[in-house]
């Protein structure tokens, strides 16, 4: 069912994850790949406004989890599905491993109503390619703080986006498989050669 691949980045909020999807696009777009480029939550004009709601009104946590899945289940509906099926390569900009590193660690909600939510709402697709930046909290706090106004989730405390690391990370240990972690503390230019290199064996 699935010719195209599907690329997905993650990281906590200013670990440098959007700068670098334009950068992968032009790199695979070059090798002549057609390549789509999305976001979560978001993606769809549904998905869009259901983005607004989560980034700004206050929410039950499980409220958030669901909302999260809905605007999911109409992006892969809807743009992610199909485009796979052209054979085009889909980057979003989060996924459900997200959902498990946010609304899972950092909110604590329980793992296995997070599986399944993800068994239903995607019980035969995965990334093929996760990439998962990695920044020390401080640094991509600053950068945040440097660059624009913040979101419900950005004005999180330390502890938030600690809980929300440690998940990221634990799930690149559970799927080594599709999990790459980019030491995106390091200045662009050379986390763009980084992924040169990581594309070149993919
Ligand atoms: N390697 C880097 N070195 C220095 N600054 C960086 C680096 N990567 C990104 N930045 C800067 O940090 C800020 C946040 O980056 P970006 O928006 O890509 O983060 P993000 O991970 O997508 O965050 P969010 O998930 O909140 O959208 C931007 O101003 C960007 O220019
Ligand atoms: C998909 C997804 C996202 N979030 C959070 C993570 C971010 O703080 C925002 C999205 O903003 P970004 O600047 O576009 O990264 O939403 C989440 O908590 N759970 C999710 O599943």
């Amino acid at each position: 069912m699935k010719p195209g691949k599907f690329i997905t980045f993650e990281g906590i909020d200013g670990a440098g994850k959007s700068t670098h999807i334009s950068f992968v696009a032009s790199l695979l777009h070059d090798r002549g790949h057609t390549v789509l480029t999305t976001r979560e939550p978001g993606g769809t004009p549904l998905g869009e406004k259901l983005r607004a709601l989560l980034l700004h009104e206050k929410m039950h946590l499980e409220t958030e989890a669901l909302l999260m899945f809905a605007a999911r289940r109409e992006h892969l509906a809807q743009v992610i599905e199909p485009a796979l099926k052209r054979g085009d390569w889909v980057i979003s900009d989060r996924f459900t491993d997200a959902t498990f590193a946010y609304q899972g660690g950092g909110r604590k909600l329980d793992r296995r109503k997070l599986e399944a939510l993800e068994r239903w709402v995607h019980p035969d697709l995965q990334p093929d390619l996760t990439l998962l930046f990695d920044v020390p909290l401080e640094v991509a706090r600053s950068r945040l703080e440097k660059s624009r106004d913040l979101d419900r989730f950005e004005q999180e405390q330390a502890a938030f986006f600690a809980a929300t690391q440690a998940e990221y990370l634990r799930r690149a240990s559970e799927f080594p498989e599709r999990f790459r972690v980019i030491d995106s503390s390091k200045p662009i230019s050379d986390v763009n050669q980084g992924l040169v290199r990581l594309f070149e064996e993919f």
